[in-house]
Formats: structure tokens, sequence, C-alpha cells
């Protein structure tokens, strides 16, 4: 078995516990209160842009013109279409997207962009990948699931979110990433092997967190008192 398959096996209660999740579920019927995106939107637009900064030490790990072409195509990727999901929820909500922007983190999200952000401070290319795989893989799987259990048609309103990640395009960036770690791992030390799955367990927790978070509005208390980036 892959190392990659290992690391889904090992964390398939937290892929479940993100498929059942009522702001996940709630995507597929329907059902998600308009706070609840917003507060999704404010916190994503600035993951995202921590995400590309990540990629970008990830780009100035690699090696080989293969990985640095990969990395900053991510980039691109980020930059130019994870707008359209974001979009879809705005249009729901009838916010416009710019009012959602610039917000400081809440504390799970400020939490999973540290925790990204330090693997791929101290740790090599293989536990930066680590990190940062759960992110598009839960978000695969979740549009997979989606698709499947509620078979969504065009006038579905969030027919386009669900779409865009159940999608070839999607999950061959999976695949690329994948088959990057699974080739590093096998070169690695098991020292380096428990190092990138504990990466990687705690992003899948930091997803399903994340999804609670923007349930929730999960904010920081005395607020008042963080000062905005
Ligand atoms: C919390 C959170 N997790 C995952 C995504 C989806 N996503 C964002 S960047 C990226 C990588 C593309 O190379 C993917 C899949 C999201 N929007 N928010």
């Amino acid at each position: 078995m892959s190392f990659t398959q290992q690391l889904r096996d090992e964390n398939q209660d937290i892929f479940q516990a993100i498929f059942n999740h009522p702001f996940v579920d709630g995507i597929g019927k329907k059902d998600v209160p308009n706070e609840s995106i917003a507060h999704y939107i404010k916190a994503d637009f600035e993951y995202l842009n921590a995400f590309m900064r990540i990629y970008g030490i990830a780009l100035s790990k690699s090696n080989k013109r293969e990985d640095i072409r990969f990395f900053g195509e991510q980039i691109q990727f980020v930059l130019n279409s994870e707008s359209h999901p974001h979009h879809n929820f705005c249009d729901y909500i009838g916010v416009g997207y710019e009012e959602l922007q610039g917000h400081p983190l809440p504390p799970t999200a400020d939490h999973y962009i540290k925790h990204m952000m330090y693997h791929a401070q101290i740790g090599s290319l293989a536990e930066t990948i680590g990190a940062l795989l759960p992110c598009p893989w839960t978000y695969l799987e979740i549009g997979y699931a989606l698709m499947n259990k509620y078979k969504p048609e065009k006038h579905h309103p969030f027919y386009p979110w669900i779409s865009f990640y159940a999608d070839e395009r999607f999950g061959k960036i999976v695949m690329e990433m994948r088959n990057r770690l699974d080739e590093f791992a096998e070169n690695t030390s098991r020292d380096e092997q428990k190092k990138i799955k504990e990466a990687f367990r705690k992003s899948c927790q930091l997803e399903l967190a994340f999804w609670e978070m923007a349930y929730t509005c999960e904010d920081w208390p005395m607020k008042e008192l963080v000062i905005g980036r």
C-alpha cells in the first residue's frame, strides 16, 4: 500500500466526520445559515493568502524543475480559480466579495495556517506537503460525497461549489501531491515518516475544526483587543 493511501486509511475517522459535519452536509441539503457562510468566506479569503505563501515556501524547497512548475501553477490556481467557489457562496448570501475580505483570522483558522507555516519553515519538502495535502484532498472527497449523495442538478444553489471540487482537474492536483509525497516517503527514515503523519493528521483535524469554526461563527474572546493585520 502506498504511503499516502496509508495516510488516508489512518484518517478515515476524520474524513467521515467532515462529510457528516452540518456545514458540509448542509451544502448538499441547501441548509447552511447565511452568517456561517459569511464567517467561512472571511476566514477562507485570508486562509488562501496564507496557503499561497506556503506554496511559495514549498517552491523554494524544490530541487526539480517539475516541482517548481507544480507549486508555481498551484499559486496561480489558488489566485485565479479558488475565488469561483467563494463567489458561489457570496452570491447565495447576497453579499459582495470585497466586504468579506481583510478580516482577522478566527482562532481555528489562525491555528491552521500557523501549523502549516511551522512545518513549511522547519521541515522538509515532504513534511510541508504532508501538512498541505489534507486541504485539497478533503475538498475533493467532499465534492464527490455531495455529488453522490444529493446528485445536484444545475439549478441547485451550490452546484457551482460542488462541481468545482468534484472535478477531474481537481483530482489531478491531489494525485500530483500524493505522487510527490509517496516518492519522498520511500526514501526517508521512519522518524521523518512519523513527522509527516503527524503533520497530515493535524491538518485533517484542523480541516474539520475549520468547518465547525465557520458553522458556529467562532471568534476571539475580548475581540476588541485583537489587532487587525
Ligand atoms: C480551509 C480550506 N481548506 C481547503 C480549501 C480548498 N483549497 C484551498 S487552496 C487549495 C489548493 C489548491 O492547490 C484548495 C484545495 C479551502 N478553500 N479552505
